[in-house]
């Protein structure tokens, strides 16, 4: 635990820490949660494939409550340092790009309720794609490029808290910030 404050100050000397953008894969993202898209996981008695049309199981949402609710969100941010990271406390969280592709920036708690910086990994996620994350998971969003409109699925509370406290400074109950020094690339060593 005493490693982070080391860790931060480091990043305040020599500028954020680098990561690289990984593919999406269902062991990859495990620490962090599900990814959805990768149909060989489905089990034959939740789907049905037909020249029609297929479905499958992907996931049981839990969102801690029965109001669980879709959004729809546009990413527009390709910034790649990122400063600041948000976990929501009460649901998981569902994050399905539609019309682009998306780096997910996604990091572990510590010990003491802090973004991990070991745990700070950047998953490209394309149209077709998707993404779990835990309650709790740390995360931040950027595009490559333009406005990529995504479907989430949340909890109705938690986006209730979060527009009060972004419209209005309300305090939050349902979800937390945290600062971290990071910078993400294609291809440079984490
Ligand atoms: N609405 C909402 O919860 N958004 C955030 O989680 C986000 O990462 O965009």
């Amino acid at each position: 635990m005493g490693e982070r404050p080391i860790l931060r100050a480091m990043s305040n000397l020599i500028g954020p820490r680098m990561i690289s953008i990984e593919p999406l894969t269902p062991d990859a993202f495990a620490p962090y949660g599900t990814a959805l898209g990768f149909a060989a996981r489905h089990t034959p008695d939740t789907a049905f494939f037909s020249p029609a049309s297929d479905f499958w199981h992907e996931h049981g949402f839990a969102s801690g409550e029965t109001k669980t609710e879709i959004l729809w969100v546009v990413y527009r941010s390709s910034d790649p340092t990122i400063a600041r990271l948000e976990a929501h406390l009460a649901t998981e969280q569902a994050l399905i790009p539609l019309t682009g592709s998306i780096v997910h920036i996604v990091a572990r708690s510590a010990p003491d309720g802090a973004p991990d910086p070991q745990t700070v990994r950047a998953f490209a996620i394309a149209p077709g794609q998707g993404i779990v994350m835990a309650k709790d998971c740390w995360h931040a969003t950027r595009v490559f490029a333009g406005d990529v409109t995504c479907a989430m699925l949340t909890r109705a509370s938690t986006t209730k808290d979060l527009v009060a406290h972004l419209q209005t400074g309300a305090p939050l109950t349902e979800s937390r910030y945290a600062d971290i020094a990071i910078s993400i690339g294609n291809g440079e060593k984490r």
